[in-house]
Parts: C-alpha cells; sequence; structure tokens
C-alpha cells in the first residue's frame, strides 16, 4: 500500500477536484517587490509543483490597496500584473494542481503615514498611528478587493482566491472588538459585516465555481480577543455567504507567544483547529507546525481536518511532497528564527534564503565546469559551495578536519529544540555524495598538504571561526567554558551557570543550560497562558502559571549598551526572552563583568551602584569569535591563491548558517569567473 494513503486522497472543494490534501501555504518570496511573477519565482513554484506535488497552492500576500501595504516599497496588485499571471498558473496547472491567490491589506499591521484601521489606534509593535478608515474608503477596498479577485480568477486563471483575514489584516481588526469601535454601520453593531459584504461582493463578481477560501484568525492570543461563539457564528456568516474553504491564522502578532519556532511543539494547535472543524461543515485547511506525515495521516484519517498546510518544510525541500510519498529521506526544515522569517526580509527588504536550500529562488546558471576545486572546512559555507561546484559540473575535494561535516552548526544541534540541524546535515552530506564530492575526513589542510596533493586545483577556504575569549581578569579560571567547551559536552556543567554574551547564540545557549520538557501540549498551552481548547478559544495572555523548575540556575549576561528585551523586540521574537524569564533564568542588562573567580562572577550594570556577585559553578562565554586563519596566512606566505568564503570573512562574531552557506555560493561563482 502507498505510504500515507489518506494524504494522497483526492477532494472535492466547491467545483474543483484536488489531487491530494496537502496544501503549500501562502509565503511571499521577497521577489514580488520587483516583479510579483518574476520568472524565479514561477520557477520556485514549478519545482514545487511538478510530479508529485501539493493539490493546492496559496500564493501569498497579493496586496490590494496601497493603504493595506507592509511598506510603501511593495507593489500593490494591478490587472495588468494579474493578466502576467498566467505564467504561474499554468505551470501549476499542467502538473494537475489548483492554486489561490490570497488577497490581502495588512491593516494595522502596516507600517507607513497612510496605514489606515477600523478605528485610530496605535500599534506598539511599529510604533505607528493608525487612522481609522472613513466609510467611502472603506467601500472603495471592498470594491478593490472584489475586482482584483474577478480579474485574478478570469485573465491570472487561479482557481480562487483567499481572502487574508488574521493577524492585524483589516478583515481581522474590523472584525474584533479590540480594534473596532466605530458606531456607523461597520462598527460595534455588526464588527463582521466588512468581511461579510466583502465575500458576498465577491462572490457576486466570480460567479458559483471559484473557490473562496477566508483565512481566519483562529485565536487572537490576547485578553479580549474573539471568544469561541464569537468565531463560530463569523465561520457561519462567511459560509452563508460563499466561502467554501477556510484556513487559518493564530495571534495578532509574533511577540508574545512562540506561534510557529521551535520552542513550539508540533501539532499543538491541532485540538484548537479540531473543535472547529467539527462544528463548521465546510473543507478546513490545518496548518503552522504542523507534525510530520504519520500524524498529518492520522489527522485527515480521524476527519479532523480536510487538507493540511506546509509552508516552510516546502521551502526547505522543494519536493517534500514527493519524498513523504515515495518514501525518500526529506531535507528538514530546522525552523530556524534567522532565516525565512527574520522580520527584514519578511518585510521584503531580501530575498527568501533558506539554510536548507540555500539557492532557492536563486538558480544555477549552467556552466561548462571542469575545473578542480579544493574546498577546505566542511561547515555551511564549504558544503554550499561544494554542492554548488559539483551541480555545475566541476570535480570537487571537500577536506574536513573532523570525522562529520557541519562545523560549528553541528554543534548548534545539541541546542534544545535544534536536533533536526543534525538530521539536515545528514540528508546534506547524502546529497554531496550523490553529486560526487570527494569527502576527505579527519584531516586538517596544512598549505604544504595543498601544495604536495592539490597544486593544480583551485582553493576555496571555509575554515569558518573560532572562540576567543575576553579580557576580563579571572577569564583564565578553568570553569570558563567557550560554546565549544560547553556544547561538546567537554565538562559535566554544574548547577550555577553564568552566560557571558547577548543576542541569539546566548539566549540559545542559556535555553539550553535550563532545558526543560516542553512537549506535552497541556503544560505548553498553560505555560503560555493560552487557554484550553476544550473551553474557549479566546486566549488571555500574561496569566503564566509556576512550571517545573529549570534543573539549573542560570544567569545571562548581556554585555551590550542594549537591553535583551530591546535586541529581541527588534526580531520580533519577545516571547524567548520571555521564556528564560519564566525558567527562572536572572538577566543582568548592560552589565560589566568586573572579575572571574573559580567559583564566582562579579557583575555591574550601568545606572546602578555597586556590583553583585554570583555564586556559579561554570561560567559560558559566548561573546567572542575570530577567524580560524592560520591556514589562510600559510597559503598567503606560499603564495598560494585562494579564495575566503563563509562566516571567516564576517564582521559579527556569529553570522547565521544561512549566510553563510550563501556567501559559500557566492564565492565558488566568483572562483569560477576568475578561473575562466
Ligand atoms: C517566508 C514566509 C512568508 C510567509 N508569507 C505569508 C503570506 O504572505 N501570507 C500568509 O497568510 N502567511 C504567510 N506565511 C505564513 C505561512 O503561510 C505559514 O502559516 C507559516 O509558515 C506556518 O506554517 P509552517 O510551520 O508549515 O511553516 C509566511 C511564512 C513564511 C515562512
Ligand atoms: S530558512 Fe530555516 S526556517 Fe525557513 S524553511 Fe529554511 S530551514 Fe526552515
Amino acid at each position: 500500500m502507498a505510504a500515507y494513503p489518506h494524504l494522497f486522497l483526492p477532494l472535492k472543494v466547491g467545483s474543483h477536484f484536488l489531487k491530494n490534501r496537502i496544501v503549500m501555504a501562502p509565503v511571499e518570496t521577497g521577489l514580488e517587490k520587483q516583479d510579483y511573477f518574476d520568472p524565479r519565482v514561477v520557477e520556485f513554484y514549478e519545482e514545487r509543483a511538478r510530479g508529485d506535488g501539493p493539490g493546492l497552492f496559496i500564493l501569498g500576500n497579493g496586496v490590494v490597496h496601497e493603504t493595506g501595504l507592509r511598506n510603501l516599497k511593495d507593489p500593490v496588485l494591478t490587472a495588468g500584473l494579474l493578466n502576467n499571471a498566467v505564467r504561474l498558473t499554468s505551470v501549476i496547472h499542467e502538473s494537475g494542481s489548483k492554486v489561490l491567490l490570497q488577497l490581502q491589506h495588512h491593516g494595522a499591521g502596516a507600517d507607513h503615514m497612510f496605514a489606515v484601521s477600523a478605528s485610530r489606534f496605535r500599534n506598539r509593535d511599529t510604533g505607528r498611528t493608525l487612522h481609522r478608515a472613513p466609510g467611502l474608503l472603506v467601500s472603495h477596498l471592498i470594491s478593490q478587493y472584489s475586482l482584483f479577485a474577478y480579474h485574478a480568477i478570469l485573465h491570472g486563471e487561479f482557481d480562487g482566491v483567499e481572502i487574508y483575514g488574521g493577524r492585524l489584516s483589516l478583515p481581522n481588526v474590523f472584525s474584533s472588538r479590540l480594534f473596532n469601535r466605530r458606531h456607523d454601520k461597520w462598527g460595534l453593531q455588526a464588527r463582521t459585516l466588512f468581511a461579510v459584504e466583502l465575500v458576498r461582493r465577491i462572490r457576486s463578481f466570480v460567479g458559483p465555481a471559484p473557490i473562496i477560501s477566508y483565512r481566519l484568525s483562529l485565536l487572537d492570543l490576547h485578553a479580549g480577543g474573539s471568544e469561541w461563539h464569537d468565531l463560530l457564528a463569523f465561520a457561519q456568516a462567511l459560509h452563508y455567504e460563499g466561502v467554501n474553504l477556510f484556513s487559518f491564522d493564530i495571534g495578532f502578532t509574533p511577540n508574545s507567544v512562540p506561534v510557529n519556532s521551535d520552542l513550539t511543539p508540533a501539532g499543538v494547535w491541532v485540538p484548537f483547529m479540531e473543535k472547529f472543524s467539527r462544528e463548521i461543515k465546510v473543507p478546513v485547511i490545518f496548518g503552522h507546525r504542523m507534525p510530520g506525515p504519520d500524524r498529518l495521516d492520522d489527522i485527515l484519517q480521524n476527519n479532523i481536518t480536510s487538507l493540511v498546510e506546509i509552508g516552510r518544510p516546502l521551502i526547505a525541500d522543494a519536493r517534500w511532497v514527493e519524498h513523504v510519498h515515495t518514501g525518500k529521506p526529506v531535507r528538514p526544515c530546522t525552523l530556524c528564527p534567522h532565516g525565512c522569517t527574520r522580520p527584514d526580509r519578511r518585510e521584503g527588504r531580501e530575498m527568501l534564503a533558506c539554510i536548507a536550500d540555500p539557492y532557492v529562488l536563486r538558480r544555477s546558471h549552467k556552466h561548462p565546469g571542469g575545473l578542480d576545486i579544493l574546498v577546505v572546512g566542511g561547515g555551511p559555507a564549504g558544503m554550499a559551495a561544494a554542492r554548488e561546484g559539483a551541480l555545475r559540473g566541476h570535480k570537487i575535494t571537500l577536506v574536513d578536519e573532523g570525522p562529520e561535516l557541519g562545523g560549528l552548526y553541528r554543534l548548534c544541534a545539541k541546542i534544545q529544540g535544534r536536533s533536526s540541524i543534525a538530521e539536515l546535515l545528514k540528508v546534506q552530506e547524502r546529497e554531496l555524495v550523490e553529486l560526487g564530492v570527494e569527502i576527505i575526513r579527519n584531516t586538517r589542510a596544512t598549505a604544504q598538504w595543498i601544495e604536495d596533493n592539490y597544486s593544480g586545483s583551485r582553493i576555496l577556504l571555509a575554515t569558518g571561526k573560532e572562540s576567543c575569549m575576553p579580557d576580563i581578569p579571572g577569564i583564565d579560571t578553568p570553569n570558563v567554558l567557550s560554546l565549544e567547551d560547553l556544547l561538546q559536552g567537554r565538562v559535566p556543567v554544574g548547577h550555577r551557570v553564568a552566560v557571558i554574551g547577548s543576542g541569539n547564540v546566548a539566549v540559545d545557549v542559556t535555553r539550553h543550560l535550563c532545558t526543560h520538557d516542553l512537549k506535552a501540549h497541556d503544560e505548553w498551552c498553560c505555560a503560555w497562558g493560552i487557554g484550553d481548547p476544550a473551553e474557549h478559544i479566546g486566549g488571555t495572555l500574561g496569566v503564566i502559571p509556576h512550571l517545573n523548575p529549570a534543573p539549573r540556575k542560570v544567569y545571562l549576561i548581556n554585555e551590550t549598551n542594549e537591553t535583551t528585551e530591546e535586541l529581541f523586540a527588534h526580531e520580533r521574537r519577545l516571547y524567548e526572552v520571555q521564556w528564560l524569564r519564566m525558567h527562572g533564568v536572572n538577566i543582568f542588562d548592560e552589565a560589566n563583568v568586573e572579575q572571574i573567580d573559580s567559583h564566582s562572577v562579579r557583575v555591574s550594570c550601568e545606572g546602578e551602584e555597586g556590583s553583585t556577585i554570583l555564586r556559579v559553578d561554570h561560567i559560558v562565554v559566548v561573546g567572542d569569535r575570530e577567524a580560524n586563519a592560520e591556514l589562510q596566512n600559510e597559503l598567503t606566505e606560499l603564495g598560494i591563491p585562494f579564495e575566503a568564503a563563509g562566516s571567516m570573512k564576517f564582521k559579527a562574531p556569529f553570522g547565521t548558517a544561512g549566510e553563510a552557506a550563501l556567501d559559500g555560493i557566492y564565492v565558488l561563482q566568483a572562483l569560477e569567473k576568475r578561473s575562466l
């Protein structure tokens, strides 16, 4: 019997047959800014659609009006733009899949001077005060939605549209009692009128056949958010007006609860969604941090949902559906906080980039190949350069001093919640072998070794960075550990630990040191104050009951002049800091470490008198790193030309693995050009 039979059953939605139960979630690529249907976007979807692809695609972020742009540099849909959509919709249709265009108005999430909301209010995340949308504009916006739905279906050949109604979007704020304080017809007496009218108008424009999906805010995750009965009545009204598919978003803002992060157990939202689908007899799409294919198949078999939506896993592995269907290993998404979900890239300033597939959206140009290239260092940059070189037909040798590839990135797999990194490296290493890359392990390349064995080869160095200790009195004390010491488990770490460092890596390490099993669903929901799905759906935040104590007492000493909260507010990952506090971590911000002794650290903080002595068993320093430049210097001395790639070139102590990998690819291409 085929693997996962329920995932691959067809389904009828409205008048359309979907070939399987898998939906590719809307993911804006960042290229929309230049051309919504850029050839690279077409290629991105073609790669995912061909053969065994998802039965349904939803294309993200089709903004219907200037007031609804997230920022003013992004494009607004136009009729002309939608005529060009046929390039994209036809490649999806050729593979037998269907495609919807998501119609968006970012509403109170928009960050520019023309942004509007249901009522005037200040968005604390963006600091922006939103104008109240005048009645005439509200009617105009409804016309714009309907017009673009019509164009998308008639000229762009989409099979339907999805109205985005999540996370502070205009339909979301209009339907919310927190944000809609209007006294006109769109106001308090009929908060849902905006969305209902929108659906009614679109259905009347496009006729009965196309799919109209509505992305509901299932849980607002905010005190005063929609209650369960509000949501049901709203969904029923939308269905009555012509919605024939529902999908979900969760939370007003990504700041307070880790909706999709690795802190969120896979499948945690399913019980909330199940409660919804038991009441509403319309096909529903469940997404967000979904579990693996085994559980997905069970969820479908038990009629908990009609369709499952996959986002990041389909970015990480374009052939995710085929690999699941044929039982081949999937290239996993590692849920990295610094990849595709980075706020700067989500705001359209950068193209989609992914550590699992660093070259996503940047497809290789054809190249005759033929070079002999030695890549030194098997971290993300070296592996990506080797893969790219082999794909372009070069003979690649990759040498690494360790028994396994991955460098510091492999060590990160030991951090709580990051174990999928090891899985990813395994898949990537197998890909290198399949591409014919010769891998030499346990060999520290010296300039002499290179001259003796690879004198005719082009050399690409990706030797990364290593820890270096800051200049603090007592730093030589034996109980001071580097990141490598900690993650390689060189020393059993005691019960009281101070972490010196700031930013993501320091927070990750701190979290790792107070690892706590958050897998149990109830405990998780309780921890974040979300409430019991059986009771109600509107969550109340801020009530955070005491959790089991963390296995050790951890102090985080942040030596920068920004507080940890400020650093993470920019990242929109305040929940990470909240998580640390929930686990009893004491954070010292704007701190200065004055002295380290064998069992204590003396810390003083900006603006505070005196210093604090922390009794600790170990001190972990994650602050400074410097390029591993020994080989670089030797090669320079011998006059052997080379190109350096990856984190060894980065100014910041830590780059992201994705940035390093991308740099590896760019340097490989530069080296190739110079060799022509
Ligand atoms: C790069 C990126 C872009 C996204 N763009 C959109 C979008 O335009 N519209 C939308 O409704 N959701 C968007 N999302 C959210 C996804 O549709 C999906 O809900 C989320 O990634 C969680 O699903 P996953 O755990 O399967 O990735 C985006 C997510 C990512 C990672
Ligand atoms: S960038 Fe990271 S989170 Fe995004 S798809 Fe790739 S591996 Fe997953």
